[in-house]
């Protein structure tokens, strides 16, 4: 039988989760599904960046740095990151761009690896961690494995000139999942290092690094954490790696005093080591404040409800779909996809648009990916109706084939 829209209103009653979209500040009759890229705004957070803005910044001044705890500020909201990802909050550090964070992670990898030369990767890895890899291993003289995007090929590509294993937990494109203990377990087993990129996984699945034994892993801030365009990014360091970690960005932040002003650089015990230079401290605090939107939501709940929306999607596409020529470019598994799913279609950019133009925002992913981000803290099935039922109408009407909506954006 065929879902109806009725269906749909009786999951969202049913959603133990339902209430939190209320802590989210969405436009009117908008459906949101591009969480995955840029993460919506937390309900509360304009009235905390005025106080940020005009109290701490505009009357504190420097003071601030002290009196409204600036100089931890770091850590704290480490710790809050920290609880979404099975870490312990003395793993965690967050600020600059995962970008940043990963060179960081990389580099200290690869020497605490002295003597292996290969960074493994896959070939449809996203392209700043193909980028910032390509740059690391420039560096120090070592050497690139690509492969395909599969365990089997990851497992089989283990050998004893791995220094690092660098994987994304949930591809950004297909959405599929790795096995981050299994794998992880693989690689040390080769005597190998596992850096994961988060940044698709972080507050949307149910990640357990210290669960996983991790060594590395970095994510995203302004995704499913929702901290805002370009919010700090964050990097975890397994408790038994740090005091030998040594990473080549050894700014003020990270030295052991840093207001000793001495002139050689010393790394601060543990996981503080991570940090560069001075933080951006109004994203840290929209970050901060953003991630108390999490409070009292457990994640393996979190991890169900985005694979209900994620195979109702799937479902209705199969039942109302099925002419107009879409195929699944993601796993139809809901362990092995992440929180997000991918429609393949040749006119798939124009689509997208016209979605778009009718109050859905999802994306578009080169060369023909219709990409649907399933954000489980403020998307409801009945969304997901409304976006299939439109889809049809879009389809059946060619209403996509327009000018307007085959013209590219810079952004797509
Ligand atoms: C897997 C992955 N890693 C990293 C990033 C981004 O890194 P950055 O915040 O440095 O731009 C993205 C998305 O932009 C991503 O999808
Ligand atoms: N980081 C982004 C940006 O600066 C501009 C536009 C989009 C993004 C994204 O986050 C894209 C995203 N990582 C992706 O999976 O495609």
């Amino acid at each position: 039988m065929r879902l109806t829209k009725q269906d749909c209103i009786d999951m969202d009653q049913r959603d133990p989760l339902a209430a939190c979209r209320d802590r989210f500040t969405l436009p009117q009759d908008e459906v949101y599904l591009d969480g995955n890229s840029l993460g919506a705004m937390p309900a509360h957070l304009p009235a905390r960046m005025q106080q940020a803005i005009a109290g701490e910044w505009g009357t504190g001044l420097i003071r601030s740095w002290n009196d409204a705890g600036w100089i931890d500020l770091p850590q704290r909201v480490a710790a809050k990151v920290a609880a979404l990802i099975g870490a312990s909050a003395d793993e965690v550090m967050v600020g600059d761009s995962t970008s940043v964070n990963l060179f960081k992670a990389l580099s200290a990898a690869l020497r605490l690896n002295p003597g292996r030369k290969v960074i493994l990767t896959e070939e449809g890895n996203f392209p700043t961690d193909l980028y910032i890899a390509q740059g690391v291993a420039e560096l120090f003289g070592a050497e690139i494995r690509y492969v395909p995007s599969d365990a089997s090929a990851v497992a089989d590509a283990l050998d004893d000139s791995v220094a690092v294993l660098m994987l994304t937990h949930v591809n950004y494109r297909s959405g599929r999942v790795y096995d981050m203990a299994g794998i992880t377990r693989q690689a040390q087993a080769a005597g190998a290092l596992c850096i994961w990129d988060l940044a698709h996984s972080a507050g949307a699945l149910h990640v357990e690094l210290n669960a996983c034994s991790a060594d590395f892993a970095v994510g995203c801030g302004y995704k499913y954490l929702n901290g805002g365009p370009g919010a700090p990014a964050f990097v975890y360091v397994a408790r038994r790696h740090q005091e030998l970690v040594r990473q080549p960005l050894s700014g003020w932040h990270g030295h052991a005093q840093p207001f000793a002003f001495v002139k050689d650089y010393q790394p601060a015990p543990g996981i503080n080591r991570m940090q560069c230079g001075t933080p951006p401290l109004l994203s840290m605090l929209a970050l901060d404040s953003a991630l108390d939107v999490f409070d009292g939501v457990d994640m393996a709940q979190l991890r169900t409800k985005s694979q209900d929306l994620c195979d109702l999607f799937i479902r209705l596409v199969d039942e109302r779909l099925g002419e107009y020529g879409f195929g699944i470019g993601s796993p139809r598994e809901r362990e092995l996809r992440g929180s997000q799913v991918a429609l393949t279609h040749p006119e798939g950019y124009a689509i997208v648009q016209a979605l778009i133009a009718r109050g859905i925002t999802g994306d578009f992913r080169m060369p023909d990916i219709l990409r649907f981000g399933f954000a489980p803290l403020y998307v409801r099935h009945i969304d997901v109706y409304h976006t299939v039922d439109v889809l049809a109408q879009i389809m059946a009407s060619g209403e996509w084939n327009q000018e307007k909506f085959l013209t590219r954006k810079a952004v797509t």
